[in-house]
């Protein structure tokens, strides 16, 4: 069985952040990576040195391909840019029938450069969340969906229903921008129950696309139909090997390493 899954992502030429670190995610997890790009972007560890979006149209047709043709088992959005584009995607997602959908709501990149336009965030809520089996806001993207300041955990507990009540069906909101402590705890709420994710905080500055490789992760393990559960277990264990058992390459922000969860495997 050949398990196939989609990303509707940016381009991050540094091969840390956007379509890059999903194909290899899904490559590492044995799942066939197809893309749809939304963007291009001129990055690398130091930061994001250009944005060159592309047409609504481009990013409908390239959907459009995969889907007549190969199919997916699940797909992935990340960056989206504008509204116009998270039309476009909502509406392909749509015609397609695709439930396995994750939507990684990414906004800001770590340096601070906008990847999604202030107005779409709007969009974002209206045309994809109502849309998504599963939803990974980190904390201030959380807060900029809800409109809540999350500081403690019951706060991010309120915004996970919250974003539940916008139509999404598991809400994840993760844990790597609270600084504090010696863990990171990622929440999971099923519109009943929570459930935490918690690991041991690892102290590096090579994080630059830890969101992109979790929520693909997660995609690549619901297109081999496991639960949201078990997917979101598995992207927990894949991204804390691959910032532990970090590359140290580039001047700044490094990328994980993707293939460490596959060599723990093998150990
Ligand atoms: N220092 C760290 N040690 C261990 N786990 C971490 C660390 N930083 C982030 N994580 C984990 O990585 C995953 C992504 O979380 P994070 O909050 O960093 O996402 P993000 O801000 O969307 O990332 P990015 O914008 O760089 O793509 C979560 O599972 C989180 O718990
Ligand atoms: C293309 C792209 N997508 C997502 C992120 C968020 O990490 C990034 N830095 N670049």
């Amino acid at each position: 069985m050949v398990y196939k899954a989609l990303t509707i992502a940016g381009s991050d030429s540094g091969g840390g952040a956007g379509i890059q670190a999903d194909l290899k995610t899904f490559q590492e997890l044995h799942v066939f990576g197809m893309s749809a790009l939304t963007a291009v972007t001129a990055q690398n560890t130091l930061g994001v040195q250009g944005v060159y979006p592309l047409s609504p149209e481009a990013v409908a047709q390239q959907i459009e391909s995969v889907g007549t043709d190969l199919g997916a088992d699940a797909v992935k959005t990340g960056m989206l840019f504008s509204a116009e584009i998270i039309k476009a995607v909502a509406a392909k997602v749509k015609q397609f029938g695709w439930d396995r959908l994750v939507v990684d709501p990414v906004m800001i990149a770590k340096g601070g450069a906008p990847l999604l336009q202030e107005e779409a965030v709007s969009a974002l809520k209206t045309y994809l969340l109502p849309l998504a089996m599963v939803a990974t806001p980190n904390i201030p993207e959380a807060e900029a969906l809800t409109g809540l300041e999350i500081r403690t955990i019951d706060d991010r507990k309120e915004a996970a229903k919250r974003l539940h009540e916008q139509g999404v069906k598991y809400v994840v909101i993760k844990g790597g921008h609270d600084d504090d402590g010696e863990e990171t705890v990622d929440i999971l709420y099923d519109g009943s129950e929570f459930f935490d994710f918690t690991s041991k905080r690892i102290n590096t500055k090579h994080t630059h696309g830890t969101g992109c490789t979790f929520s693909a992760a997660i995609t690549a393990e619901l297109a081999k139909g496991k639960t949201v559960q078990e997917a979101v277990q598995t992207a927990k264990s894949f991204i804390q090997a691959a910032i532990e058992h970090e590359l140290g390459i580039g001047h700044g922000h490094g990328p994980t390493n993707h293939w460490a969860y596959r060599d723990s495997q093998t150990r």
